[in-house]
């Protein structure tokens, strides 16, 4: 027979009176327990020697910046957990990072990353450092830079639609009207015809359809806030855009003069980031780039001189202010391949980088495969091909480290069906000293235990992955969880110039170290100080060189912690926290 209600209410609250007793008394109490479980964990973590080490000003300028972020969490974008339908002008910090560039660049944190020694960066398409208002701005006077289109451009729908391509050409190139119906887009095919003169271009595009041709370029280069998040976006679709981006710069910046400027820029613009070295991944498929006037071709090794000499104009330019420290040890170049071509052409690439190697022994230090991973082919494609080269280099007493892009997918399955194809075994077996993104290495409990073992790293570039669609925001990414299982990491800004959004200001290594720094709250100063650290140890520098890279860096990175103590210690007291 069933008990009255009120028998079970009695019989439940007397039950819970003798459990809470109970607690009560267990010993240890069930707070030490918890006590030891989180120290046990902490001993564990990532950035455990990095705290253990920090100095004095380090673990003050540590709680500072913990403060700021805290604060500005709430107050600065206005995240604040309640019932309440926030307002239109409401942000989360770490949300999307091209909605939220322009309030994060009016923040204290933004500064604080500005100032930040970010070590070396290690993941950065060579074309993709100087913002394309610039080289457009360069271009403006180039008489023979022509353009091609992969349409006539007769409508609004093929102004948005069209894909544009740029190259300097010799000032006789036969010209067609872009802008007729008759235009035949083909370029491929020998005795085609398909530019026109970027400068007879313009004014017709203007008065066609009222609009600035330059502006229109630039909006071809860079990512759009809507392209990136757009609620039917696919990964394909974002990866062909992105695509787009990267060939319409390539004619902008690959020509005589403007490559031998672009180096110097790209140092200048390194060293306001706080970047002291740098490891660029050119395409260098084609093989040659023209001259100035068009005429004649600046090859492989022509490139690597010019950059080796303008290396060398701004570090005496350095030296002569005092200021070497700032950039010591100049750049050194992976050669990169698409993973898209054939076998056969991927031996001559592989030859063109041991070649390359022998005549500028410095300079190379590595070997990457670049393009879309749902894309074939994956790199065990090529494994009979790249043992080669690992043999050859060992017969030449040279070393060319394999850098891949690897688990930068969520399919993580090679561009084919199977998940056996997954670049990230490749990776291992090659022995890749580093590899660039790892998104989906935490799918993989042994490969971890075999980067470990093998002390692979990953270069981590989180605006990137967001952009490219393998996150929505910096708080879904992967990192925290790459660093909990141990692997060394460093932070990279991949294609800075592309991936801005509607901002006039590139992204850069500094976004990057503040997208890390709100978009997990186990990060903090030491981890920061971590992933700079391991960058100079992940780096094809010399050991000599790395002893003296971290001496600097150390230094440098005292005097950032004196400063966020002096700029920021008295403000910081101040917060309500
Ligand atoms: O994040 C990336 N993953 C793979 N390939 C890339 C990435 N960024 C650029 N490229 C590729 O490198 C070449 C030169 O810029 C381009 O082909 C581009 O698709």
């Amino acid at each position: 027979m069933a008990r009255p209600a009120q028998d079970e209410a009695q019989i439940a609250a007397d039950a819970f009176q003798n459990g809470l007793k109970e607690a009560q008394s267990v010993s240890p109490p069930y707070a030490d327990d918890r006590e030891r479980l989180f120290h046990q964990e902490s001993a564990f973590s990532w950035d455990q020697a990095a705290k253990n080490n920090a100095s004095d000003i380090e673990v003050r300028a540590e709680k500072i910046v913990w403060k700021i972020r805290e604060d500005e969490r709430e107050n600065h974008f206005g995240n604040k957990a309640s019932e309440a339908i926030p307002g239109p002008e409401t942000r989360d910090m770490g949300g999307q990072f091209l909605t939220n560039k322009d309030r994060i660049e009016d923040s204290k944190l933004w500064k604080i990353a500005q100032a930040m020694p970010k070590g070396g960066h290690l993941h950065l398409h060579f074309n993709a450092e100087i913002p394309p208002e610039i080289l457009v701005e360069k271009a403006r006077d180039v008489e023979n830079m022509f353009i091609r289109s992969t349409t006539p451009i007769l409508s609004e729908q093929d102004v948005a639609d069209t894909e544009v391509v740029f190259s300097v050409m010799p000032t006789d190139t036969m010209e067609v009207d872009l802008f007729s119906p008759d235009y035949n887009p083909e370029f491929r095919k020998p005795g085609s015809t398909p530019w026109m003169r970027w400068s007879v271009f313009r004014p017709i595009f203007q008065e066609n359809f009222g609009q600035d041709a330059e502006g229109w370029v630039i909006n071809k280069m860079v990512l759009s806030p809507e392209e990136a998040y757009g609620i039917r976006q696919t990964t394909n679709g974002v990866w062909a855009r992105f695509n787009q981006g990267t060939r319409c710069f390539k004619g902008l910046l690959n020509y005589g003069t403007i490559y031998r400027w672009y180096i110097g820029a790209a140092i200048d613009s390194m060293i306001k980031d706080k970047v002291m070295y740098a490891e660029l991944r050119p395409m260098l498929l084609d093989k040659f780039i023209p001259t100035e006037d068009g005429q004649g071709k600046l090859f492989h090794a022509d490139q690597m001189r010019i950059l080796v000499e303008e290396v060398h104009k701004k570090q005496e330019q350095l030296k002569e202010a005092g200021e070497l420290d700032k950039f010591p040890f100049g750049f050194k170049i992976i050669y990169c391949s698409p993973r898209s071509i054939p076998k056969e052409m991927m031996k001559k690439e592989l030859q063109d980088c041991i070649k390359l190697k022998l005549e500028f022994p410095d300079l190379i230090c590595g070997f990457d495969l670049v393009g879309a991973e749902d894309r074939p082919n994956h790199i065990g494609f090529y494994a009979e091909e790249l043992q080669a080269f690992v043999k050859a280099c060992e017969k030449l007493n040279i070393s060319i480290p394999f850098m891949f892009h690897a688990g930068e997918t969520l399919l993580d399955s090679g561009g084919s069906r199977t998940t056996e194809n997954s670049n990230l075994y490749d990776a291992v077996l090659l022995n890749a000293k580093r590899i660039g993104h790892g998104y989906s290495l935490v799918k993989h409990p042994h490969l971890v235990q075999e980067f470990k073992k093998k002390n692979i790293c990953i270069e981590l570039c989180p605006t990137s992955n967001e952009l490219l669609h393998l996150c929505r925001n910096i708080k879904e990414h992967v990192y925290p969880q790459l660093l909990a299982l141990g692997i060394p990491c460093t932070v990279n800004s991949d294609n800075p110039s592309l991936f801005r959004g509607d901002c006039r200001s590139s992204s850069s290594v500094s976004h990057e170290f503040y997208q890390v720094m709100v978009g997990s709250p186990t990060m903090n100063l030491h981890g920061w100080k971590q992933l700079a650290l391991w960058s100079l140890e992940y780096s094809c520098l010399g050991d000599r060189e790395k002893a003296e890279a971290e001496r600097i860096w150390r230094r440098e990175f005292e005097a950032f912690c004196k400063w966020v103590v002096e700029t920021y210690g008295k403000y910081a007291d101040g917060l309500d926290l």
